[in-house]
């Protein structure tokens, strides 16, 4: 029987608690949104009235020839003014790419009650995770999005406890894009003139996270978000889209005749991964590098799927500016701290723009 949407408690219950998800409701046929998915004003999203960021992605291939330096440069500037940028011969498989999101489309493809089985507080593992939203607890509007989330602890762990429709696939997702996060992360540092011992830069990114984001069709996109504005909080975040696009991110400066504020939209391009900086990195380098601002459009005609990847550091790493940085800049404009504290911070409140670097700010 078709549950009532009319009261926001039944719905909470059926879309949140029980695992229906937004494709749940969706798959019931409904003719406009629910006002729990309706955003204020301001955080709706005019697409009319975004551009496109057209540089062309990075080819990684060029950092083992004559061109390096160039690459380097533009790997580095990409990372100090939008904060994103994309990637192309970036060692994982482009037929990996595809069986990536036939996996995600599989997976949410299936009864509620197969995905269920994942909630928080029922999953066979901590490290598997399948929910709706993002706090929905504490949201004053919902996301329109269902995720799964593996945090990756050993293989014999994710192949005994992450959903069989994606565990494989994104096991070797992982293992292929986190040589290349390693590599650019790499390549960041040594352009703020500093060399961290590889035991660092291990607890830097020594915390890896594969998300499969499903955004399902949207009777009023105009209306809703599939995610709302947000920095990530870990060091590089690799992601791929498929060809639907939706993803803005906004200039953190003038650039390319575009003006401070506005919203680019992140084109999808075949066989490229998508990189972004996020705020672990930003607080590293004292500010140079940023953790970009970003958000996701809905649809009316088609769903979407994302998958990204975080490099995040490990729960009892030390986080804060780079030493060598602050000495040369004469200021410290982050405060230190332990990541695990940055984390719970991050995962208890609502989206909220780059809210979630204020827990690094100096008091
Ligand atoms: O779906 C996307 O394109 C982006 C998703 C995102 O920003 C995230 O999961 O943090
Ligand atoms: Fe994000």
């Amino acid at each position: 029987m078709a549950p009532s949407f009319l009261d926001g408690n039944s719905l909470f219950n059926f879309v949140v608690r029980d695992g229906n998800g937004v494709k749940g409701m969706v798959d019931f046929g409904l003719s406009e949104v629910p006002e729990q998915y309706v955003q204020p004003p301001e955080e709706r999203i005019d697409k009319l009235n975004a551009s496109t960021h057209d540089n062309p992605p990075i080819d990684l291939s060029k950092l083992d020839g004559p061109q390096h330096d160039q690459i380097v440069e533009e790997i580095a500037r990409a990372a100090e003014t939008l904060g994103f940028f994309q990637v192309m011969n970036h060692g994982v498989a482009v037929e990996l790419l595809e069986s990536l999101k036939d996996a995600a489309n599989n997976f949410f493809g299936q009864p509620p009650e197969k995905k269920a089985v994942y909630r928080k507080g029922v999953s066979p593992s901590p490290s598997v995770k399948y929910g709706t939203s993002f706090v929905p607890d504490k949201e004053k509007a919902l996301e329109w999005k269902d995720y799964i989330s593996m945090t990756y602890t050993t293989d014999a762990e994710a192949l005994e406890y992450w959903p069989q429709e994606c565990k494989d696939v994104a096991l070797e997702y992982l293992r292929t894009s986190i040589k290349m996060v390693r590599k650019v992360v790499e390549i960041l540092i040594g352009k703020l003139g500093v060399t961290l011992d590889d035991s660092r830069i291990d607890g830097l990114i020594g915390s890896k996270l594969v998300n499969m984001n499903f955004y399902p069709t949207c009777p009023n996109p105009e209306l809703t978000v599939g995610v709302g504005r947000h920095s990530d909080m870990g060091m590089l975040t690799v992601l791929l889209q498929d060809d639907i696009g939706g993803l803005y991110v906004k200039m953190e400066e003038e650039m390319d005749g575009k003006r401070q504020g506005d919203w680019v939209e992140i084109p999808a391009v075949p066989g490229a991964l998508v990189i972004n900086v996020g705020d672990t990195l930003q607080i590293l380098s004292n500010g140079r590098y940023k953790s970009a601002e970003h958000r996701v459009r809905t649809t009316s005609t088609k769903s979407r799927v994302s998958i990204p990847i975080f490099a995040i550091p490990k729960p009892t790493e030390r986080i804060g500016p780079l030493p060598q940085l602050v000495e040369r800049d004469g200021v410290a404009r982050y405060r230190e701290f332990i990541f695990e504290e940055y984390m719970n911070n991050f995962f208890s409140n609502a989206h909220d723009g780059k809210k979630s670097l204020d827990f690094a700010n100096n008091i």
